[in-house]
């Protein structure tokens, strides 16, 4: 399976250039492979399309050094970093625009939870990372039971010193079974500043369609005092690459669950996508996207389409070993 799915990525193989809005930038180039099914609606980059399976070399980040152990990573590790946007919220059904207002899933999101928990079961996770608000908090954590590995979800409070000490485990067999859930601001939402709570079409039928979708997906210019996402890449991806890279570059597999415009502008710096091309991302609640991280590279693998799908477990050796090794366990 391995052999004939890289055959076929390698006869449709393709080399896009693009031009990079940033000068430090210029030159930067994506290496595209599209494999299967592309899906029309999601223009450049097919993230919408469940079955879609598409993959991406990016160039080498600059990699930090391992704060914490300042050890330079294995040449030959690799890590899985999931990136899931939180499923349907009680505004998005009602079509307000939500922002940084704390607003939870409803009963479709809590199912789009589950069924993304299922499509990424066998994909190895150490680490979660999520926002500060429930609605991506509950989307990891149902996500999470779904897990075969079957270990427990939690979050750490270190908000104050005795929040830290008085969630305290004193058992290290406990925390072996356990994985920790980093809560973050930095990954919230885009602040939608005055827009908060008004209804999307309402808002276009007042200001226009043009403005209202220049403050929803141009990426330098905000809606009345809120955040454009340049602004929200500014702290979501600074958050990334602080405190998220040194994890992968330790071998740790990581999810995050957030928000449409966080992740936006996290792809945006995976995929080096310009300003122009980051206006026609679009990312569906609730649907997971698998990325492997190999010797200092992001490799874009789409979107996990569900633990049988064959295709998943040959994306990497190590992903294919840790399933068997799941499936000698549960059997
Ligand atoms: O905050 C919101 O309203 C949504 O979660 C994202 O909205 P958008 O698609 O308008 O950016």
């Amino acid at each position: 399976m391995a052999t004939s799915t890289s055959q076929h990525a390698l006869s449709s193989i393709k080399l896009l250039s693009t031009g990079c809005l940033h000068p430090d930038k210029r030159n930067c180039r994506v290496l595209s492979v599209s494999v299967g099914r592309r899906c029309p609606s999601a223009r450049n980059l097919g993230l919408l399309c469940a079955s879609n399976s598409q993959s991406s070399v990016i160039e080498p980040v600059q990699l930090p050094r391992s704060p914490k152990s300042g050890v330079t990573p294995k040449k030959s590790g690799e890590s899985a970093l999931i990136l899931i946007r939180h499923g349907e919220s009680l505004w998005n059904e009602k079509n307000l625009f939500t922002g940084c207002v704390d607003v939870p899933l409803t009963p479709k999101g809590v199912d789009e939870a589950i069924e993304a928990g299922k499509r990424i079961c066998n994909i190895p996770v150490d680490v979660i990372y999520t926002s500060s608000l429930i609605r991506a908090q509950m989307t990891a954590m149902l996500a999470m039971m779904q897990h075969r590995r079957k270990k427990v979800p939690i979050i750490l409070h270190n908000e104050s010193e005795q929040a830290h000490m008085w969630s305290q485990i004193y058992s290290e067999e406990t925390k072996k079974q356990s994985i920790p859930v980093i809560t973050a601001w930095q990954l919230n939402e885009r602040m939608y500043g005055e827009l908060q709570g008004l209804n999307k079409q309402e808002t276009a039928d007042r200001f226009g369609k043009e403005q209202v979708h220049e403050w929803r997906r141009s990426y330098d210019i905000p809606p009345p005092n809120g955040e454009s996402l340049e602004m929200c890449a500014e702290r979501a991806v600074a958050y990334f690459k602080d405190q998220i890279i040194p994890k992968l570059v330790d071998g740790k597999h990581v999810m995050i669950a957030a928000h449409g415009n966080s992740l936006r502008s996290i792809i945006m710096h995976l995929d080096k996508l310009t300003s122009q091309e980051v206006i026609s991302l679009e990312l569906s609640t609730g649907i997971p996207m698998l990325y492997i991280f190999k010797e200092g590279k992001f490799i874009r693998r789409g979107s996990p389409a569900g633990p049988s799908e064959a295709g998943v477990y040959a994306y990497t050796k190590n992903l294919a070993q840790y399933r068997q090794k799941l499936d000698g366990i549960v059997q």
